[in-house]
């Protein structure tokens, strides 16, 4: 990966080998427009495109990324191919530079439209612990858990994007002590650290996507936290499963990294045994190498591996399609909460506190066992990019107002 002509500050996130997409507006300009990370810099790509006479100039005007996800894989890397040019061509640099914004004065949107939204469940260890905890009678791990990756639909229309404040949810739920249930805000507020996926090229209906298609379909990668009401989801998922407890909010980080600057992060996914069915089995490993970091008021509370996760995104899409159901661009699929085998690797604080027996002690001096109001989480990831380089992701954040 050349360097970029832009003098990038070395520990700066976003350098060449990301350029990861996102869709930002400044004070002086309210408009929404398609931009890319670099260093300490936003490129406008809508106006570099159209200012340079990029083919591909009417596929990035933005105001969302949109028409760049329905555009499919060849204009993705004809797009990835241009940028990867102008930021690192001395040749370019006069042209590009008018096109920079300080990344520390733009606002950031939700960077499209979210179709349908799907959240799996595909890390064994979290599963092991949410089975033992919840279902303390049972064998931790459903008999169909080693078959298939299990999943459920979420609710699309409150997926917000990061530094989106989160209220509170308030519901019903039964305590343990109380012969009925009760009514108000939750007092089991949580977080599941997870990576999302975004589609791009549809599928009709009637037909399924195999799991080598992933990177046809599939345009990028992000950061997911979906925020977990424990004691709303314990009284209302039998038998249909996670409902209210989780339809409140979903975060996710703002910038789309593109499945192609993840070839460096692709690995050997968890050894599966018992082999899954043929349409669940790919000719390349599908595993990616990130690294989460999750931050309770600013203290590091855990530091989930996704290498660790049981299946893949290419093995949730192959699933999610098996049965026919068509893929539409702008589609969001979750990989489920990434929770290593390691306690401080656990990805939510239902895991992290057993149940909130075993509070965080944080180096503050305070001790959570769930979200307090006023409480931040920020989660974060990096993967290996080519020739030594780090791939970023960003964060997604999240700040807890009371309940209404
Ligand atoms: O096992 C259960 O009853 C439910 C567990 C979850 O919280 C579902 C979920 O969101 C899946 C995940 O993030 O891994
Ligand atoms: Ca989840
Ligand atoms: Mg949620």
């Amino acid at each position: 990966m050349p360097d970029s002509w832009l003098d990038l500050d070395p520990d700066a996130h976003f350098g060449p080998a990301t350029l990861p997409y996102g869709v930002f507006s400044t004070a002086s300009d309210p408009g929404r427009r398609v931009g890319v990370a670099i260093g300490e810099h936003v490129l406008d790509l809508g106006g570099t495109a159209r200012a340079l006479g990029a083919p591909f100039a009417d596929t990035v005007a933005g105001p969302g990324l949109d028409a760049l996800l329905a555009a499919g894989r060849p204009v993705w890397d004809q797009v990835r191919t241009a940028l990867t040019a102008w930021l690192t061509d001395p040749v370019h640099a006069d042209a590009v530079r008018p096109h920079l914004v300080d990344r520390s004065s733009v606002r950031l949107h939700l960077p499209f439209t979210v179709a349908d939204y799907v959240d799996f469940y595909a890390s064994e260890h979290h599963a092991t612990n949410v089975g033992r905890i919840f279902r303390p009678d049972q064998e931790p791990l459903t008999p169909n858990w080693k078959h298939l990756p299990i999943g459920y639909h979420g609710r699309s229309g409150t997926i917000v994007v990061s530094g989106t404040d989160i209220v509170r949810p308030t519901g019903q739920r039964k305590p343990p002590t109380e012969p009925a249930p009760v009514f108000g805000p939750s007092v089991r507020l949580d977080i599941e650290a997870e990576v999302g996926f975004v589609v791009g090229t549809p599928s009709p209906m009637g037909e399924s996507v195999p799991v080598d298609s992933f990177a046809d379909h599939v345009f990028g990668v992000f950061l997911l936290n979906d925020w977990s009401s424990r004691d709303l989801q314990a009284w209302e998922y039998v038998p249909l499963g996670p409902f209210l407890g989780k339809s409140f909010a979903t975060s996710v980080s703002p910038w789309v990294v593109p499945v192609a600057a993840l070839e460096a992060a692709r690995v050997e996914q968890p050894a599966q045994d018992p082999e899954p069915l043929p349409y669940l089995r790919g000719t390349r490993p599908w595993g990616l190498d990130l690294r989460l970091e999750v931050r309770l008021n600013g203290h590091v509370v855990s530091n989930p591996p996704f290498d660790q996760m049981y299946w893949t995104a290419a093995q949730q899409l192959a699933h999610m399609t098996v049965n026919g159901a068509s893929l539409r661009t702008g589609d969001v699929f979750a990989s489920g909460t990434v929770s290593g085998p390691e306690p401080d690797q656990r990805g939510s604080l239902l895991e992290l506190t057993w149940s909130g027996k075993e509070p965080l002690r944080l180096p503050d001096g305070t001790e959570r066992a769930f979200l307090e109001d006023g409480d931040e989480v920020v989660i974060t990831a990096t993967a290996p990019g080519p020739g030594g380089t780090v791939v970023h992701f960003g964060e997604v954040a999240g700040r807890i107002l009371p309940a209404r």
